[in-house]
């Protein structure tokens, strides 16, 4: 038998509990899974194809796991519906959601058009909503629970990603607002924040990308790209009774990127020349 994960948290602290994680084929939702599964509980994975859920089920049963896979598209409702219904049919009542399923693909914010940007918000923002509210209405509003929803790192601009800049942030507001909302039911609600994370989502990138996110990884201050186990860390703490006392709250797991932005090493030079193209004389005196 394979060596299974390696968690930092006790062995058999979710035996038995159900948790569902969206994206678990690939990548940070995959280790995520693995991570779960490893402390007891039975993982139901979700995404779009079935194949790659079934791979990760092959993993994860090779090391003694409990696992199901479950096909369908976080956009689409009436999908959810049905697969939120079949997992608690199959496995019981939902303990934990992790909303990792997401993605979108670069462009400048000028050449989206409103159908991608559609696609994109519905991702990454759409979509969590729809499987928190199946898994909150159908299940954890009787007996508790815990979400954590995959973000990013949104604490400024992301160039390229203005769509999914937007979804995320949004999502955050849901962590919080439906932290507040679905407490008395015992229901926490809290965000991991992944900055940049070497994992299967840099292959979906182009080489230009991948050029941009090597010279990305010299300013991050930590000095490399985290990895999907420590995303996993996150994400599994707030699923533990140690944080009982945590909702509505994001964890950033991004090696102090936003702690750093403001040591702009590219602020022009002529200083007689603001950002806006003005010249800097005819600026207030405040703004200079
Ligand atoms: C954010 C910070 C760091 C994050 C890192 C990561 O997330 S790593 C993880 C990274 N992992 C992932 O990102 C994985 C998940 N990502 C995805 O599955 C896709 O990015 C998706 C969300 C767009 C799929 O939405 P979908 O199933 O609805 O796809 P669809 O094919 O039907 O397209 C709908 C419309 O969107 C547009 N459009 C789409 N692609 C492009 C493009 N390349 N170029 C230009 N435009 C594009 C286009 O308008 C298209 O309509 P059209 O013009 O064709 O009629
Ligand atoms: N890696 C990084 O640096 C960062 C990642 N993130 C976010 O973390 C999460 C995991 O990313 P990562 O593991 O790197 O990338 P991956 O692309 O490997 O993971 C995305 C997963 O989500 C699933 N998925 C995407 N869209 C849908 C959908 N509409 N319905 C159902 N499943 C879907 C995909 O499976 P399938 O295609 O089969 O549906 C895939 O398994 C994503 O939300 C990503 O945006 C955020 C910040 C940084």
């Amino acid at each position: 038998m394979a060596d299974g994960y390696r968690s930092v948290f006790a062995p058999g602290l979710f035996d038995g509990r159900l948790m569902i994680v969206t994206g678990g084929g690939s990548g940070i939702g995959r280790c995520i899974a693995h991570e779960l599964a490893s402390l007891g509980a039975h993982v139901a994975i979700t995404g779009r194809r079935i194949e790659r859920l079934e791979t990760v089920r092959t993993e994860i049963e090779d090391v003694g796991g409990a696992v199901s896979c479950h096909a369908f598209d976080i956009r689409d409702e009436a999908a959810v519906v049905a697969a939120i219904a079949e997992i608690i049919a199959a496995h019981g009542p939902i303990f934990g959601l992790v909303n990792n399923a997401g993605g979108q693909y670069p462009s400048p914010a000028e050449e989206l058009s409103v159908k991608g940007w559609d696609a994109v918000i519905r991702n990454n923002l759409t979509g969590g909503f729809i499987v928190s509210r199946e898994a909150y209405k159908q299940s954890m509003a009787e007996h508790g629970g815990s979400i954590v929803n995959i973000i990013a790192d949104i604490w400024g601009g992301m160039p390229t990603m203005a769509h999914s800049g937007a979804a995320r942030a949004g999502m955050l507001n849901l962590t919080e607002t439906t932290a507040c909302e679905w407490a008395r039911s015992g229901v926490r609600v809290n965000a991991v924040a992944p900055g940049w994370v070497a994992s299967s989502g840099f292959d979906t990138y182009d080489d230009a990308m991948k050029a941009e996110l090597r010279r990305l990884r010299d300013e991050i201050p930590l000095g490399r790209y985290g990895n999907e186990s420590e995303v996993s860390a996150a994400v599994t703490f707030l699923l533990t009774p140690g944080a009982a006392f945590i909702s509505g709250s994001c964890i950033r797991v991004d090696g102090a990127v936003p702690n750093h932005r403001h040591t702009w090493t590219n602020v022009p030079t002529d200083r007689s020349i603001a950002f806006d193209g003005f010249p800097l004389a005819t600026l207030p005196e405040c703004l200079r």
